[in-house]
């Protein structure tokens, strides 16, 4: 347990996740670990030392100079992952993990292309984490969504084609009862600079027809019209990152009264959002590769601006409430949110 002031707080809080990679959970000792299981030879170590040993792969995650530099290493250590058995060992690494920092519904990215590209079955991904999911529902109590990204760095074609496959599949079907999606959003990711979202409207605007939920990476190292292109070409309903808002606080005014929520990741602007009213939830991003899941998220955020128990309650009835779960389910995790606090506030 970490020394963080309302350490006991920060575990207990029911926590809703909105920007987590299930592929940014392959840790290094799973690539290698898959990597023997399934034959597959990860780069030698004389092309790149990172690949000597768990250790030192460990090592090199810790010195990323950017997002590209990072994806390098994200997109390769896929090659590991084969088998549906994989993808929801992979999933399934997630949510037990997220169940002791104390999530209790996570809506979870996927990038299909960067397996459909490896000759990867698109139906071998989805039922991969989607029984994860599922198991995670009935085994541990988390509820969850998933959300499909597209690469931005590739031919919007492609995009287009796996937005087509997965309709095709029935991916996006509405039941009976009406909100049980096998995949209930859509994303974008990937390299931002250079690939604006304005490129995937036309498909963004055909996903909001279908009333399936859209989301996108915008303004992590892109300019803060990233952000604004992602709200008006996209109908993005929330901005994944979205750090550089800050720089412009007209759209920092709009973010606000569409009641756009950010889903963050570290500690960057976190005071002047909550000054300002803009809505934000903690995340864990990528955690096999940026050093920790959500809790200890939580914990550096606490570290850093020593929020007090009244700001923790408002960051995380926002997270609930921008989550795109059923009203029923906001409604227990409210629930479980005031028991938590007036049991902090007995000790
Ligand atoms: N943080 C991130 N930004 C963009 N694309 C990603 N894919 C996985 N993690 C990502
Ligand atoms: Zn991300």
């Amino acid at each position: 347990m970490c020394k963080t002031p309302h350490h006991s707080l920060l575990a207990a809080l029911p926590k809703c996740e909105h920007h987590l990679h299930l592929e940014g959970c392959l840790s290094p000792s799973l690539t290698f670990q898959l990597a023997t299981k399934n034959n597959i030879t990860l780069p030698s170590p004389s092309s790149d030392a990172a690949y000597t040993s768990v250790e030192t792969l460990t090592e090199r995650y810790k010195n990323f100079s950017d997002l590209n530099d990072f994806l390098g290493y994200y997109y390769r250590a896929l090659d590991a992952i084969i088998t549906q058995d994989d993808f929801e060992m992979l999933g399934w690494e997630y949510f037990t993990t997220a169940a002791k920092d104390g999530v209790k519904h996570a809506e979870v990215f996927f990038d299909p292309q960067s397996h459909t590209a490896r000759g990867i079955a698109l139906g071998v991904v989805v039922s991969g984490f989607n029984a994860a999911c599922k198991r995670a529902e009935k085994e541990l109590d988390i509820t969850s969504k998933l959300i499909m990204c597209f690469l931005r760095h590739l031919p919007v074609q492609e995009s287009r084609d796996t937005m087509q496959a997965a309709v095709e599949e029935g991916y996006f079907d509405i039941t009976t009862k009406g909100q049980d999606r096998t995949i209930a959003g859509v994303g974008l990711d990937s390299s931002e600079v250079g690939f604006r979202p304005e490129l995937f409207g036309e498909m963004f605007m055909e996903a909001e027809k279908m009333g399936i939920r859209r989301t996108a990476h915008a303004g992590e190292e892109g300019d803060p019209t990233y952000i604004s292109g992602a709200l008006d070409t996209l109908h993005a309903e929330r901005i994944d990152h979205g750090i550089r808002l800050v720089e412009d606080t007209k759209l920092m005014d709009r973010v606000i009264k569409e009641n756009i929520m950010l889903t963050h990741v570290g500690e960057l602007p976190i005071r002047k959002f909550l000054e300002e009213g803009v809505k934000f939830s903690l995340n864990s991003d990528d955690p096999a590769y940026f050093g920790g899941y959500i809790l200890n998220n939580y914990c550096a955020v606490q570290n850093a601006f020593d929020l007090s128990v009244e700001e923790w309650k408002v960051i995380v009835q926002n997270s609930i409430q921008g989550s795109w779960c059923e009203q029923t389910r906001k409604d227990e995790l409210l629930n479980m949110l005031d028991e938590c606090l007036s049991e902090y506030a007995t000790q």
